[in-house]
């Protein structure tokens, strides 16, 4: 099995509370990998160790089977990252962010406009070139990071939150763009709390709370771990309850003491994060 990250009992402390706890985990080249929690589970410490911006007490982190530390400088090239935050120069237009990042990787001349062509018009911030980011709508500063995070060529992607708050139509243009991404050849590790984007992006999804990943698989068969089939209804203490089914057989013969104060549907992947995250004493 080809394995370019390869996570060897992970362990990160902040003074006595532990944020990732001696977690494993390997993640094969070209998957588009979703790490998916709760708020606070863990996921952009091990995203900061993996990019080699924080130091694991103990354990090992591999990368394209060398050991990442926060001075591995070549594997450091490899990689591009879009953090949380906005991380434009604000001053700058798009094309200017765009060569100033070029310039920290030291691309040559031609190799550097041509590569900036390239990703203004992966992006379709072409037409907006000369904007100055600052000026940009929140959607279009989240496309300009994440072409930024591709000017070095990276085999591997780091998306903390890509899509937070973007409206729905500008969200599936970076979707997209993601999938392009994929198609280029690219490992690429996504964080979310938007359940649909790691349901229609994610060939490989792991849920994570408390510094540990407790599942891992790919979104069908999360779902039909959990059950196929899903009855959803509103009980008599006022609270929505959730029935999960392997077949529909079962969930009809459920639904017959529900007084037709059901809904019957397909389980999705929101249903199994919601199960993952309520059924444990938080
Ligand atoms: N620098 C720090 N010092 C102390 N505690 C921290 C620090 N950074 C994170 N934590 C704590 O570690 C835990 C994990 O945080 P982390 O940001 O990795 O979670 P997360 O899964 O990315 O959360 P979110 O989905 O809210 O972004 C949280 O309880 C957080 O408060």
């Amino acid at each position: 099995m080809d394995h370019i990250i390869e996570i060897k009992e992970v362990l990160k402390k902040y003074e006595d509370f532990t944020a990732v706890d001696h977690l494993n985990l390997n993640i094969k080249k070209g998957s588009f990998f979703g790490l998916l929690g709760p708020n606070g589970a863990g996921k952009t410490t091990l995203i900061k160790m993996l990019v080699g911006l924080l130091r694991p007490n103990s354990g090992d982190i591999f990368i394209k089977n060398q050991k990442m530390t926060r001075d591995n400088v070549f594997l450091k090239t490899k990689m591009g990252i879009v953090p949380q935050h906005i991380n434009l120069d604000k001053e700058l237009s798009v094309k200017e962010n765009l060569i100033f990042s070029a310039k920290l990787y030291k691309l040559k001349r031609d190799p550097q406009e041509k590569r900036v062509e390239e990703l203004l018009a992966f992006s379709e911030l072409k037409p907006i070139e000369n904007k100055l980011s600052k000026n940009l709508s929140g959607g279009m500063q989240r496309k300009l990071m994440i072409v930024k995070a591709l000017i070095n060529d990276p085999e591997i992607i780091f998306l903390d939150e890509p899509t937070v708050g973007i409206d729905v139509n500008t969200r599936r243009k970076i979707w997209d763009m993601l999938k392009g991404m994929k198609d280029m050849g690219k490992t690429i590790i996504l964080t979310t709390h938007y359940i649909e984007e790691a349901e229609y992006l994610c060939d490989q999804i792991a849920l994570m709370d408390k510094g540990k990943i407790f599942h891992l698989d790919t979104s069908k068969h999360l779902k039909s771990n959990l059950g196929t089939f899903t009855v959803e209804y509103f009980n008599d203490a006022k609270v929505t309850e959730y029935k999960y089914f392997q077949s529909i057989e079962d969930a009809k013969q459920y639904t017959h003491a529900l007084c037709g104060n059901y809904i019957l549907r397909d389980t999705n992947l929101e249903d199994v994060f919601y199960n993952f995250t309520n059924r444990k004493v938080r």
